[in-house]
C-alpha cells in the first residue's frame, strides 16, 4: 500500500519506537499525528519533523492514553486537522512492575480504547476509508518466561490477544480494517530501565543473555506490515538473534 497522502496516530510518538516510526511513515508521504503524554519532548519532536518533512505533515497533541476523554480530544484534533485517518499505531507503553495499575491502564486499557475509537473512525461501514490497525505488545506478550515482569507480560499478552480477536472479526474485510500486532524482544530505548522490574539483576542478565534490537530493525517490520494489505491477524516478533519472524501468520480475510 502506498503510504503518499494516508494520515496516521502514533501513540507514544515523542521518543523511542514511536518517534522511529512515525519518521518511517512521514519518509513514505504520510501525515502523522504525534500523541504523547510528554508536552515538551513531544513537541520538540514534531518540531524537527515538521523542519524535515513540512509544517503540514505532522501534528502534536498531548494525551494521556488512559484517559478516554484525553485520546477523544486527540481523535478530534487530528480530524479537524487533516479530515480523515488511515493507520493507527498503539504504541505508547511502560515498564513499571511498582506501579501494576498504572501500567494496566496504559499498556492494556489505552490500547483498547485506541484501537476501539480507531475503529469508529476508520471503518467504511460508518463513513471512514478502512486501513491498518496495528497495536504494538512485546515478544513478553507471547512467552511468559520474563519473570522479572509478571505485570507487564500479563499487558502485553492482552494487547496480543485483543489484536489477534479484531482480526478473527468476520465483519473486518466489509469495515476495510487490517489488525496486525507487533512483538520486538529488547530495543535499544529508555524502556529498558531494569529498575522498573521486580528482578533487575536477573532483568539486566537476560537481557544482555538475548541481545538488544536497534530501532531500524524494529522499524524495518513495522513499514512491512504497513505495506503489506495482506497482514490481518499477523503476530510479528523481531528479535535480535533471529530478526524479523512470524508467530502467527496473517489470517485470509473472510468473505462475509
Ligand atoms: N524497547 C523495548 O525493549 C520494547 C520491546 C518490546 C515492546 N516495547 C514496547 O514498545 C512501545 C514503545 O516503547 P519504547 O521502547 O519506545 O519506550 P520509550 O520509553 O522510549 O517510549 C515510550 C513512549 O510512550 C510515552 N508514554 C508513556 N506513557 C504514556 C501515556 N500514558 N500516554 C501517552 N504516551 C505515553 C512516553 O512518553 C514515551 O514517549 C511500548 O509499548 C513498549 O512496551 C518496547
Ligand atoms: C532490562 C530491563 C528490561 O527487563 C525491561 C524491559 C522493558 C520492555 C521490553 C520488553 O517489552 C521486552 C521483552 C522481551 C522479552 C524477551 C524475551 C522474553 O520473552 C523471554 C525471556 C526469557 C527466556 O526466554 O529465556
Amino acid at each position: 500500500m502506498s503510504l503518499s497522502g494516508k494520515v496516521a496516530l502514533v501513540t507514544g510518538a515523542a521518543q523511542g519506537l514511536g518517534k522511529a516510526f512515525s519518521e518511517a511513515l512521514l519518509k513514505r508521504g504520510a501525515k502523522v499525528c504525534l500523541a504523547d503524554v510528554q508536552s515538551p519532548l513531544g513537541e520538540a519532536t514534531t518540531t524537527e519533523f515538521q523542519q524535515e518533512y513540512g509544517k503540514d505533515r505532522a501534528l502534536f497533541v498531548k494525551c494521556d492514553v488512559s484517559s478516554v476523554s484525553e485520546l477523544q480530544t486527540t481523535f478530534t484534533k487530528l480530524l479537524s486537522e487533516y479530515g480523515q485517518l488511515d493507520i493507527m499505531i498503539n504504541n505508547a507503553g511502560i515498564m513499571d512492575e511498582h506501579n501494576p495499575a498504572r501500567m494496566v491502564d496504559i499498556n492494556l486499557t489505552g490500547v483498547i480504547m485506541g484501537t476501539n475509537m480507531a475503529v469508529d473512525v476508520m471503518s467504511k461501514e460508518k463513513g471512514g476509508q478502512g486501513g491498518i490497525i496495528i497495536n504494538v505488545a512485546s515478544t513478553a506478550g507471547i512467552t511468559p518466561r520474563a519473570f522479572f515482569t509478571p505485570a507487564y507480560t500479563g499487558t502485553k499478552f492482552g494487547v496480543a490477544g485483543f489484536t489477534r480477536s479484531w482480526s478473527y472479526n468476520p465483519y473486518v474485510k466489509k469495515m476495510g480494517l487490517r489488525f496486525a500486532c507487533l512483538c520486538p524482544a529488547f530495543t535499544a530505548t529508555d524502556i529498558l530501565n531494569p529498575m522498573g522490574t521486580l528482578y533487575p539483576v536477573d532483568a539486566e542478565k537476560i537481557t544482555q543473555m538475548i541481545g538488544i534490537n536497534e530501532i531500524p530493525a524494529v522499524v524495518a517490520g513495522f513499514i512491512q506490515l504497513v505495506e503489506d494489505e495482506q497482514c490481518n491477524g499477523a503476530v510479528m516478533t523481531i528479535t535480535a538473534q533471529e530478526g524479523i519472524q512470524f508467530y502467527k501468520k496473517p489470517l485470509a480475510l473472510s468473505k462475509m
